[in-house]
């Protein structure tokens, strides 16, 4: 990505005033090894829909060696990464999110499950390295999911569900549709030269709620992630390359009955450091319903949603801008 002129800036959405948002100390911290992480991640997932987690069980050798790829790809020349797009549905994409006209100080990667078809498309731009990236991605992949299942899992027994992988087995199906994405913010010059409380901050990926079940991310030590809170205000997420963040998504909001919140969350481009994460949204096979759980209701509780296919949504989903609420056309009519 080579825009550092204002004009280019200008093109980019902005946010005022952003330097009074607070980081946060409030982030709900789950101990993956420890008993009590059912019951902390339930109550996260109730109050911010966000928390992160330690002792996860990706090792530091197969995160480190693939941020270093990834760190490698966007040093490319543009003419070299551009081989590997456009994302559409995978691939390599720049300042452009999605088809609907969304855009970000952002470059990215967007890939499946499919590996083979990741080496496909990432091959006219890593040439004879693309091999070693398969294995690399495959191997985080892996263990990802496994930390994903597990922690639904825990999910699922801290919600007193007898069936403890009702949630974890949407993931095991061998069409599991989930992505994986490598975001890439550049130091933004604009983003410098307003820093004060009155400045603007330039956005590198816009506030949205994630469609999938559970997204797990991590970053570099560069901050820029915000969630926000139930008040509605904006909250930053102090970066910690050491750990995963997890982001309760709409599906989950479904399953929940709107007992869990999907978070809204946004990135700030930063003004002299650049920020790699890496996300693997965890979607089911796309044939798969989704619905409230029928053992998470209640007596009389009304239900929230109606049932649909994860198909029928992420179709939906993909036609809306960024920021928009993807739920509502999924909301049952409430009787009078
Ligand atoms: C603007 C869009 C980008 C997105 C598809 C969408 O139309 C609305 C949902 C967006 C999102 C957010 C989470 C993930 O980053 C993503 C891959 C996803 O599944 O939904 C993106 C989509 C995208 O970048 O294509
Ligand atoms: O890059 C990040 O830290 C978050 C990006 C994000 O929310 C997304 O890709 O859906
Ligand atoms: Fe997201």
């Amino acid at each position: 990505m080579v825009v550092l002129s204002k004009t280019t800036t200008e093109q980019y959405p902005c946010i005022r005033n952003i330097k009074q948002t607070t980081f946060s100390t409030e982030i709900p911290l789950v101990d993956l090894s420890k008993p009590d992480a059912k019951n902390l991640i339930v109550k996260a997932c109730e109050e911010f829909g966000f928390f992160k987690v330690i002792n996860h069980g990706v090792s530091m050798e197969s995160i480190t060696l693939l941020e270093s790829e990834a760190v490698k790809f966007f040093s490319m020349p543009f003419n070299q990464k551009e081989k590997a797009g456009p994302a559409n549905p995978f691939g390599y994409g720049n300042k452009n999110i999605g088809q609907n006209g969304d855009v970000g100080w952002v470059e990215y990667l967007l890939l499946t499950n499919n590996q083979d078809f990741n080496s496909i498309r990432l091959s006219p731009a890593f040439g004879k390295d693309s091999d070693k990236l398969r294995c690399l991605l495959s191997d985080y992949m892996s263990s990802v999911k496994k930390m994903a299942c597990e922690i639904l899992e825990l999910m699922a027994e801290g919600l007193n569900i007898e069936q403890k992988n009702v949630l974890s087995k949407l993931l095991m199906d061998k069409d599991s549709d989930c992505i994986f994405r490598v975001n890439h913010y550049p130091p933004c010059p604009e983003s410098i030269l307003n820093n004060d409380d009155d400045g603007e901050n330039v956005i590198g990926f816009g506030e949205h709620t994630d469609p999938q079940i559970i997204s797990l991310l991590r970053s570099n030590n560069t901050s820029g992630l915000q969630i926000c809170l139930k008040d509605k205000s904006w909250i930053s997420v102090p970066s910690d390359h050491n750990s995963f963040f997890v982001n309760v998504g709409d599906s989950l909001q479904v399953m929940t009955n709107g007992r869990f919140k999907s978070v809204r969350h946004r990135v700030l481009a930063n003004g002299l450091k650049s920020r790699l994460s890496m996300i693997y949204f965890c979607g089911p096979n796309l044939s798969e319903k989704i619905a409230p759980l029928p053992f998470l209701i209640k007596g009389n509780e009304s239900l929230l949603y109606r049932e649909f296919t994860w198909f029928e949504y992420k179709k939906s989903a993909y036609a809306t801008r960024l920021s928009d609420n993807r739920l509502g056309h999924f909301e049952r009519i409430k009787d009078s």
